[in-house]
């Protein structure tokens, strides 16, 4: 799974400032193949309260602070494994939860990428697994963050994917003083009880041997959006 993000109100001070702060999560350069990436859907971005600041979860602006926002429920299908659904309606625009998991290093993060990859390949085995990048405003660098709900997480890690996008919008939230932004989901339309949550992991850049999708919708590309991490 990859989540793209433009960061588009930065000075190049600041830039700089969170490059050097977040090194190891880095891509200093990118390679003619993740330029064509930028292109992809972009993600929202929010800054909430956060370590630098005296207030408490209480704060208003910690509005994703709070753990999982609505009720759900985790169902399995045939097809598509474990999914969550909502269990009450959410209106467009309601945060619904963060994807929560273990942050891992770029180099951690690929050699579990091809574990998971094996395990899959012989079994029905649902990895969580996301990759952020957020692309600094100047275009010649990218902050990656990479999210493993596989063994460690929330609710979230039960979301599927849907080819039309679903029915949630990802936005990254960056907590002041924060060193890491999180990735949060917020309903992009009203959803109803029962429906099943799902989201876009990406475009599709195919994996010779990727997973088939059964999102079901109209616009369903056949396959998982999955790359080379
Ligand atoms: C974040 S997990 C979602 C929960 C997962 N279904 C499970 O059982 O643990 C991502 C994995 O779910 C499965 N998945 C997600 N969306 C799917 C879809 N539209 N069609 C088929 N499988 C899907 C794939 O195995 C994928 O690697």
């Amino acid at each position: 799974m990859s989540r793209e993000a433009k960061r588009t109100c930065s000075t190049e001070e600041e830039e700089n400032k969170s490059f050097i702060e977040c090194a190891e999560f880095v891509l200093p350069w990118l390679s003619p193949r993740d330029l064509a990436s930028i292109s992809l859907t972009e993600l929202g971005l929010m800054t909430e309260c956060g370590p630098s600041c005296d207030c408490g979860v209480e704060c208003k602006n910690r509005l994703t602070q709070r753990g999982v926002s609505v009720q759900v429920r985790i169902v399995k299908d045939a097809r598509k494994g474990w999914s969550l659904y909502s269990a009450q309606f959410v209106p467009r625009g309601e945060f619904v939860c963060e994807y929560a998991g273990e942050l891992l290093t770029t180099q951690e993060a690929r050699k579990r990428q091809k574990k998971y990859d094996d395990i899959a390949s012989t079994s029905q085995f649902g990895s969580a697994l996301l990759v952020v990048r957020e692309h600094l405003p100047s275009g010649n660098a990218c902050l990656r963050v990479n999210i493993d709900a596989t063994r460690v997480g929330n609710a979230a890690r039960f979301i599927n994917h849907s080819c039309d996008g679903g029915n949630l919008s990802t936005v990254l939230v960056r907590g002041s003083g924060a060193l890491f932004p999180r990735l949060c989901f917020f309903a992009s339309r009203d959803i109803l009880d029962g429906e099943e949550l799902a989201f876009s992991y990406g475009e599709p850049m195919l994996k010779q041997n990727g997973l088939k999708c059964f999102c079901g919708s109209s616009c369903c590309l056949g396959a998982l959006p999955s790359e080379e991490t």
